[in-house]
């Protein structure tokens, strides 16, 4: 499905991505957890084509995305849900997701995403910025699912969001993975929350993957501790 060869990503003189390998199965969650600092951002944004790698190989699906731009990598089926959610404050709620259909060339909003999250169609008319924390994030989501991917990426989901609505977030990004049968890689640094959604656990340091654990035999404490400060 989503194949990372070799990637390596660099700003300047500065490596933040050694030789990282991943490959990611259909309908798997994969969640790449770290401290602050240790390039989950960066794999993100790399990955979606907003920072540009130094080597390697990505391919998704067989398709070699490795030197497509960012455009191009969400038509070949690339979603990403930024850090922070980014969605436009004063547009109202369904131009944010009509921006997200512009990107594959689409106008009208497909009545199963309004389906997925009920709240955006009550909302629809209100503007992005006076969403609370949690509808933003699905918000984001629904952007993202806009433009059909194949593999949703999104960065930090919980950042920000009260503790009970982050239970929602596990549940939602499950529930979009056994509706639409795609594949997803999340980065965080909350235990409980990729305890809740993903399938298998990654962490990465300084920018290489240093441990993995499927989320059955995950052993909690272990991964804990590459959290602690
Ligand atoms: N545009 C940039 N230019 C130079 N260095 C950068 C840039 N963006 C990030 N870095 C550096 O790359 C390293 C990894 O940052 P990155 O944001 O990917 O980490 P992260 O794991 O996502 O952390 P956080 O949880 O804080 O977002 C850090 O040392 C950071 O200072």
């Amino acid at each position: 499905m989503l194949s990372i060869k070799h990637h390596l990503v660099a700003y300047g003189q500065s490596t933040i991505i050694q030789d990282l390998n991943l490959d990611v199965k259909k309908n798997e969650i994969v969640a790449v957890v770290g401290r602050n600092g240790m390039g989950k951002t960066t794999l993100m944004k790399s990955l979606v084509g907003m920072t540009p790698t130094k080597g390697g190989e990505v391919s998704l699906d067989g398709v070699d995305l490795t030197r497509l731009k960012s455009f191009q990598r969400v038509r070949a089926g690339i979603g990403f849900v930024p850090q922070g959610r980014m969605i436009f404050p004063t547009l109202t709620v369904r131009e944010n997701i009509e921006t997200g259909l512009a990107a594959v060339g689409e106008k009208k909003v497909p009545e199963d995403l309004y389906e997925m999250f009920p709240v955006l169609k009550e909302m629809q008319n209100r503007r992005g910025g006076n969403l609370s924390g949690g509808q933003q994030q699905q918000l984001a989501i629904a952007r993202a699912l806009a433009t059909r991917p194949k593999v949703l990426l999104l960065d930090e989901p919980t950042e920000g969001i009260q503790p009970n609505i982050i239970k929602e977030i596990a549940q939602t990004l499950r529930r979009i993975r056994d509706e639409r049968g795609l594949s997803i890689v999340v980065s965080e640094q909350v235990l409980s929350f990729v305890m809740d959604a993903a399938d298998r656990i990654l962490v990465i340091e300084k920018g290489a993957i240093v441990h993995e654990e499927s989320r059955a035999e995950a052993n909690q404490e272990k991964i804990a501790s590459y959290l602690a400060v």
